[in-house]
């Protein structure tokens, strides 16, 4: 399954995350990062020191979208899911994603379906209106949650109105990530709209490398620097898929 969003292109697309703490130094990344080509950029506005000054955060990401036409995911990851602490209360934060979403040409934002419903519901309300995808997400980077909650908590994201699933989740063995690969075809076959799913750490890379086998339409490289643990460099990823799409056609 795909998003037209990518035109034609063929999945996985790779996502590549703009890390930096000021306007420069997410400007410096994007410098860094164009040249690799990126089929999406996510920008982790978390790790941004003024993240609570919206006029700055609209102007850098019309500034992005200005520079370049990959599309822009925009994401402020909560710190019960891994991300950077935050001044924001989560009214403020969700006050802030709305105005991305009805003042920017941001073509993804993400939530986490862990936050209070109400705040999902009204994240989902302003993205449809403004035309922005969601991507209603889930992370835990301490272990894999089993097959039955991954796909409960799938489903939840499809009823709250997700245009894709995400589920980045922690390995404690070789299993999981195998675990991991397996549930992601029982969730992909289950809903209707595409997931993304990856297990991180070092011995979760190899989901970063198959997961589009298993149904996975994005995976995530870095450019410059990782927001995620066992993210792949972005050229050796794309080479390593084209190569293993090519061997093994059969799977696409
Ligand atoms: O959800 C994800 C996936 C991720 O956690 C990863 O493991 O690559 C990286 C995050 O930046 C992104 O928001």
């Amino acid at each position: 399954m795909t998003t037209d969003i990518f035109e034609n292109k063929k999945a996985p697309y790779i996502c590549t995350p703009l890390t930096g703490k000021t306007k420069v130094e997410v400007l410096d990344q994007l410098e860094k990062i164009l040249p690799q080509t990126p089929d999406l950029i996510e920008w982790r506005a978390d790790f941004l020191t003024d993240l609570a000054d919206v006029e700055l955060v609209l102007a850098l990401v019309a500034e992005i979208k200005n520079t370049t036409d990959i599309p822009l995911l925009f994401t402020i990851r909560a710190a019960h899911e891994g991300g950077e602490e935050i001044s924001l209360t989560e009214d403020e934060k969700v006050h802030l994603i709305s105005e991305v979403c009805r003042k920017t040409k941001v073509d993804f934002v993400d939530y986490e379906t862990s936050n209070e419903e109400k705040f999902v519901k009204a994240i989902r309300s302003v993205s449809k209106e403004n035309g922005k995808q969601l991507i209603l997400s889930y992370h835990n980077f301490t272990f894999t949650p089993d097959n039955e909650e991954i796909v409960k908590r799938a489903k939840l994201a499809e009823q709250h109105g997700a245009d894709i699933a995400k589920f980045a989740v922690m390995p404690k063995t070789q299993e999981d990530v195998l675990r991991l690969l397996e549930v992601t075809k029982t969730i992909d076959d289950l809903l209707d709209v595409p997931v993304v799913t990856m297990s991180m750490g070092d011995i979760g890379g190899l989901s970063r490398i198959v997961g589009w086998a298993y149904g996975s339409i994005i995976t995530f490289g870095v450019g410059v620097e990782l927001s995620a643990p066992g993210q792949i460099p972005v050229k050796k990823l794309r080479e390593t898929i084209k190569l293993t799409q090519e061997l093994v056609p059969s799977w696409e």
